[in-house]
């Protein structure tokens, strides 16, 4: 897609770009009649095209590409771990279209030649594949494999913490229940380092 198509904030609320919102509202309004409500009743009059907007936000992400935000890079003499923790996301689970939510935990020993990106840009990395029709897993690869391509690390880990509506709400029915992921890539394979990786995200 071309970038002047998309919206340059990839944290941008309501950006609309490669969404069909009204074909999203059109599938609402089949939605509702299918579960035996009044899609004209007052209330749910503008819902579809609520959804569709919402819709729209929520899986922004699908038109946005890591390499637009990682693309920001400078060189700085840091040869140690740079991790940002505790960067809340909300995702939609792809099996049942509800929520999924918690924290990333993004982090990368730079390349050799000292290429780092802004620490916002890793909690935008995290925006880009959550706001799509995800899981878990793939979420936590996806994240991990930008940061090799963009910036050739010498190591990467990511760890991600969610509640999955989808087991809370229905179905199982359990909430509080946590998932926890893990992707390590390069040096953070080595035990030392891994350990002190976790140490910092654990906080202990
Ligand atoms: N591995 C993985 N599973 C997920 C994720 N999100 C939801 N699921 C699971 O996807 C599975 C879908 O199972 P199905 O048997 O096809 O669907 P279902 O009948 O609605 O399953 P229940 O949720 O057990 O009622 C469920 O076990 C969900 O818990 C995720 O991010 N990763
Ligand atoms: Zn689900």
């Amino acid at each position: 897609m071309d970038r002047a198509e998309r919206p340059d904030d990839p944290g941008m609320p309501g950006a609309t770009a490669g969404v069909d919102e009204p074909r999203i509202s059109a599938a609402v309004r089949e939605i509702l009649l299918a579960i035996g409500e009044d899609p004209d009743r007052s209330g749910l009059r503008d819902t579809p095209d609520r959804v569709a907007r919402a819709y729209a936000e929520m899986f922004s992400g699908l038109h946005q590409d890591a390499a637009d935000v990682l693309g920001t890079t400078f060189d700085l003499d840091h040869e140690e771990l740079v991790l940002v923790k505790d960067i809340p996301f909300y995702s939609t689970c792809e099996h049942h279209l509800v929520p999924f939510h918690g924290t990333a935990h993004v982090g990368y020993i730079p390349s050799h030649d000292g290429r780092v990106t802004g620490l916002s840009k890793l909690a935008r990395l995290v925006e880009v594949y959550a706001r799509r029709p995800q899981v878990q897993e793939r979420l936590t690869t996806q994240i991990v494999e930008a940061l090799v391509t963009h910036l050739a690390p010498r190591g990467a880990i990511v760890v991600v913490e969610c509640e999955h509506l989808c087991m809370s709400m229905r179905g199982v029915r359990k909430p509080g229940t946590k998932t926890v992921t893990s992707a390590v890539r390069g040096q953070l394979h080595d035990p030392a380092t891994r350990a002190e990786a976790m140490s910092l995200i654990l906080g202990r």
